[in-house]
């Protein structure tokens, strides 16, 4: 399976996302420059984390408008897998591909810290190899991660599966305290009508290895492989000192 990695200018997570799609979970990816058009040889997208345009006006205001954008929709609309991780899911949210948008967060803050985060629904192709309920931990560090979106939506969005992650404390319990960023009913991930688009204000990506303490992540990755190839990617397959 072969991911796309893109990068903007300012964009800083690309080389820890295509390391571990390529030397964790041992697929192929390719970094991807905004400027390119053309996304037919891969099987998904990662939008990966960063500071797109130094966070200029807004975070992915800018980065909306590169040319890449208009093949992410492309490649969407096609049902494709399109994942994006903080300043992804910011730009994805700035190109309409996902409902909502990402304010500052509420102290004004960035924050760089571990999260943890409840499966809210599985029944996308993200996170099928999780259980409902489930509580993972990975780091969150952002600016602008509160997430915000008007009542309807939100009402659309919980009848539909669409809310997928919110924050919560360690016991799997929402709180006030464990809510990062001030964000909405506490939502730190959501997905598209369809499903096949997902974005997330934590790291997956830096929590996908046991040596980073956590490999929680690593089952949104696997979860990606497994959609499309139902022989790959079994987590219990995967080098298990990479693995909690
Ligand atoms: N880690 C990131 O992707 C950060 C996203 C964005 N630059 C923010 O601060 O909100």
């Amino acid at each position: 399976m072969h991911f796309a990695i893109l990068v903007f200018p300012g964009t800083n997570c690309e080389r820890d996302t295509l390391h571990v799609v390529q030397d964790v979970l041992g697929e192929t990816g390719a970094l991807v420059w905004h400027e390119a058009i053309d996304l037919s040889p891969f099987d998904a997208v990662i939008v990966p984390g960063g500071f797109a345009h130094g966070d200029y006006l807004r975070t992915g205001a800018v980065a909306r408008f590169s040319p890449v954008m208009d093949s992410v929709a492309e490649f969407a609309a096609n049902g494709k897998l399109v994942l994006g991780i903080c300043n992804g899911f910011q730009i994805l949210c700035e190109a309409g591909l996902l409902p909502g948008a990402l304010r500052r967060n509420y102290t004004s803050h960035f924050i760089c810290r571990d999260s943890y985060l409840r499966v809210e629904s599985n029944r996308n192709p993200f996170l099928h190899l999780t259980n409902v309920g489930d509580v993972l931990r990975m780091p969150v560090r952002h600016g602008e991660g509160c997430y915000t979106v008007d009542d309807d939506t939100l009402a659309d969005m919980e009848r539909n599966n669409q809310v997928v992650l919110r924050y919560v404390n360690r016991r799997g319990e929402l709180d006030d305290a464990s809510n990062p960023n001030g964000s909405v009913s506490n939502i730190a991930g959501v997905c598209n009508e369809r499903g096949n688009v997902f974005g997330l204000m934590p790291h997956p990506e830096a929590a996908s290895e046991a040596i980073l303490g956590s490999a929680d992540g690593l089952r949104i990755f696997a979860g990606m492989t497994r959609e499309l190839d139902p022989t790959r990617a079994r987590t219990a397959d995967l080098n298990p000192t990479m693995v909690l």
